[in-house]
């Protein structure tokens, strides 16, 4: 079943090459099938390579999807066109008297900046106070799961001696959980963070659970009880070389940057990386698309369905 993007948006190029089937926003479906509307909003600086990311994951189902990208407007991009965000990209002001079946917020390189210092924080604040009313269900994605633990829960972030960045080895921490349905035991994901959640935090939180730790890096999934929200701290959805292109980065800049574990065979930068997470991230999204997005969602958006006790 096809995903719908923006007409002519450069990832469905990409994403058609993959047999991934997407169509341009101004075809028409032909069945009659509602198709789910989800908004992305994305707050990467690197915003193609993000949306390529995420469009390729919520595009693998059998469900037919609307993505509507979106940007903060209190904030101007440095490293993205103003034409590629005027051509694909709508802003809180033009969806916010619409409903949506679900959201994804991304991660961004704001970790080191207390929340209030970020330029978009009032705007982010009121989107993720709307999104209570208006979303079934809302996946935040590293610092964009920070924010909402902070902001919905009062959960403050820390900074770590040194950043956590590999592929670590996870595992289920509330088996029978839909979220996880299909996960093994153990299994990798990427993380890529300065700052981290406390455990402890987020187990104590009222009203959360945590879904998936690891002994290395931390809380990994935690949820709302009722699945409204959902708080991933790693990037499932990052390209095999994406930890590689940010290792490379940092070290031409000068900075001080530790080699991503278990990442590199034997931990040699110089050899070509190993992807060992994306069967995991294929199935989270799909387990979210399909438990807590299209299972929970009303038909006719807006017209109350109680969301399913988790
Ligand atoms: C922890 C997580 O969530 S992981 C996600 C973060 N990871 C990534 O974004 C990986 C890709 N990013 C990068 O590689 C780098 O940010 C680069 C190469 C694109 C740019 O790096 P630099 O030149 O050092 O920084 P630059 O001054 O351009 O700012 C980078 C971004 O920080 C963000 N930023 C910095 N200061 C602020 C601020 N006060 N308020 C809001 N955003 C800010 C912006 O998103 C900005 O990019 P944008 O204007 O294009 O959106
Ligand atoms: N994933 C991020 C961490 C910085 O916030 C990066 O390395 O770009």
């Amino acid at each position: 079943m096809p995903i719908k993007v923006p007409d002519h948006l450069p990832a469905k190029e990409v994403l058609a090459r993959e047999n991934i089937f997407v169509m341009d926003e101004s075809v028409a479906y032909h069945q009659d099938i509602r198709p789910l509307r989800i908004a992305i909003l994305n707050l990467m600086p690197t915003k193609e390579t993000t949306e390529t990311q995420l469009l390729r994951l919520i595009g693998n189902t059998p469900l037919q999807l609307e993505a509507v990208l979106l940007h903060p407007k209190t904030h101007t991009s440095k490293n993205t066109s103003a034409e590629h965000l005027a051509s694909f990209y709508k802003t809180f002001d033009d969806i916010k008297d619409e409903k949506y079946d679900g959201m994804i917020i991304t991660g961004a390189p704001v970790e080191h900046l207390p929340f209030e210092e970020v330029n978009y924080w009032e705007e982010l604040k009121e989107i993720m106070d709307w999104t209570v009313d208006n979303v079934t269900s809302t996946f935040h994605i590293c610092w964009g799961a920070q924010a909402g633990l902070y902001h919905h829960f009062g959960i403050p972030k820390h900074p770590l001696p040194e950043k956590m960045f590999g592929v670590f080895a996870h595992g289920v921490a509330k088996p029978n959980t839909p979220l996880l349905r299909g996960f093994d035991e153990v299994f990798y994901a990427p993380q890529s963070r300065h700052t981290e959640v406390l455990r402890e935090d987020v187990a104590n939180a009222p009203g959360l659970d945590i879904l998936s730790e690891s002994e290395e890096a931390g809380v990994y999934i935690a949820a709302s009880k009722d699945g409204k929200q959902i708080f991933v701290t790693g990037h499932a959805e990052y390209d095999p070389q994406s930890l590689k292109w940010e290792y490379d980065r940092d070290k031409a800049k000068g900075l001080r940057i530790n080699v991503p574990k278990n990442y590199f065979p034997n931990d040699d930068p110089t050899k070509f990386p190993m992807s060992t997470w994306r069967a995991h991230g294929n199935l989270l999204f799909s387990n979210w698309l399909n438990y807590y997005v299209y299972q929970a969602t009303p038909y006719e958006l807006g017209k109350a369905k109680p969301h399913s006790n988790r």
